[in-house]
């Protein structure tokens, strides 16, 4: 992989308060890569690092083949080819959506081409003698990927631009993008702390808990072989089980279950997903039903005493009902 970003054992503060401990990251040129974490845990102070906007303490960031931050010599934001497209776009009032998307061009003589065809390609033609007011927020969000694309940035970092749509309209913007991310060829960090977003539009995922990056891997690496328990539990539904393992086959109250991968303590994942209500099976009481349109997620209670998310197709079961619960596929062994 030709790489573009490489963060190595980068620390960050904000004055006494560490918030980056040694994160590590490679962004494959072309790629969208997303950085996927609960609220606090450093993804916008990761950004704002790479951009050039807040210094490192040690460890080192590249972008291409030159080291532009290594905590004592650092290339100022404005000489790194990079674009941060903030959280609400933060598109200037004062202007129209067309000389929005045209303010980074100011030195370039395809201006107004290179402007007609952003507004193209997201769609906005019609409406670039608006002012950013007379927008819906999804079309500003668009105006503001379209401005930041405009000036061909070699790298595109995008800091939860699609947070304030609503869950419809939030598909249809971030799938858009991405598209014209494609088209652009440019290499894009996209900041979450949404895992479905992560999942759904991303080449690579970077897990990311309290100022360290856990795992990075593609999407169904990550949802299928997650580096711990809690990565786990963050990126979908899991369902943890203690397991005796012994020649591949786990031991847990669902049964034996064949174990993927190398055996690395004495507990295994696997997906909601992968079990199934029917007539046989460790007993189990209906706890809780909810609907999820395809499907329903039910909540049952083993006879054990540990509590299960059962994804059940066809016509659910109601709450109290008895039923057995059994594991198809494989799961895959956490570390303690
Ligand atoms: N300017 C600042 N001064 C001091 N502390 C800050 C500053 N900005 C952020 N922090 C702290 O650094 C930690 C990480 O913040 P950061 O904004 O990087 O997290 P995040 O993962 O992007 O969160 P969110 O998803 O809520 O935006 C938090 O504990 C936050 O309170």
């Amino acid at each position: 992989m030709t790489s573009d970003l490489t963060v190595s054992g980068l620390h960050a503060s904000y004055g006494s308060n560490a918030v980056l401990h040694g994160v590590d990251l490679k962004v494959g040129r072309g790629c969208l890569t997303a950085v996927l974490g609960p609220s606090g845990c450093g993804k916008s102070t990761l950004l704002r690092v790479v951009a050039g906007f807040h210094r490192a303490t040690s460890g080192m960031v590249s972008v291409g083949d030159r080291l532009v931050d290594d905590g004592r010599r650092v290339v100022p934001p404005e000489r790194r080819r990079i674009t941060i497209v903030p959280q609400d776009g933060a598109l200037f009032p004062h202007l129209t959506v067309a000389a929005n998307v045209a303010y980074g061009l100011a030195h370039d003589p395809g201006r107004a081409s290179r402007t007609a065809e952003m507004l193209q390609l997201v769609g906005l033609q019609d409406l670039g003698d608006r002012y950013p007011h007379e927008l819906s927020g999804g079309q500003q969000q668009r105006v503001a990927v379209a401005r930041a694309l405009a000036p061909r940035p070699a790298f595109v970092l995008l800091d939860e631009p699609f947070s304030a749509l609503d869950a419809h309209l939030r598909e249809v913007v971030r799938r858009d993008v991405r598209d014209l991310i494609r088209l652009e060829g440019a290499t894009a960090v996209l900041v979450t702390h949404d895992q479905g977003e992560a999942l759904s539009l991303a080449d690579d995922v970077a897990v990311m808990r309290d100022g360290v990056i856990l795992q990075q891997a593609t999407p169904r690496e990550v949802y299928t072989r997650p580096a711990d328990a809690w990565v786990a539990a963050f990126v979908g539904d899991a369902i943890v089980l203690d397991a005796r393992i012994e020649a591949d086959v786990a031991h847990t109250v669902l049964g034996p279950i064949g174990v993927d991968g190398p055996v690395r303590g004495h507990r295994v994942v696997l997906r909601p997903e992968q079990l199934t209500l029917g007539d046989h099976g460790a007993d189990a009481r209906v706890r809780g039903v909810e609907f999820r349109g395809d499907s329903s997620l039910v909540q049952v209670h083993l006879g054990t005493g540990q509590d299960l998310l059962v994804r059940h197709h066809g016509p659910p079961p109601r709450p109290d009902d008895t039923v057995r619960v059994s594991a198809r596929g494989t799961v895959w062994s956490v570390p303690d």
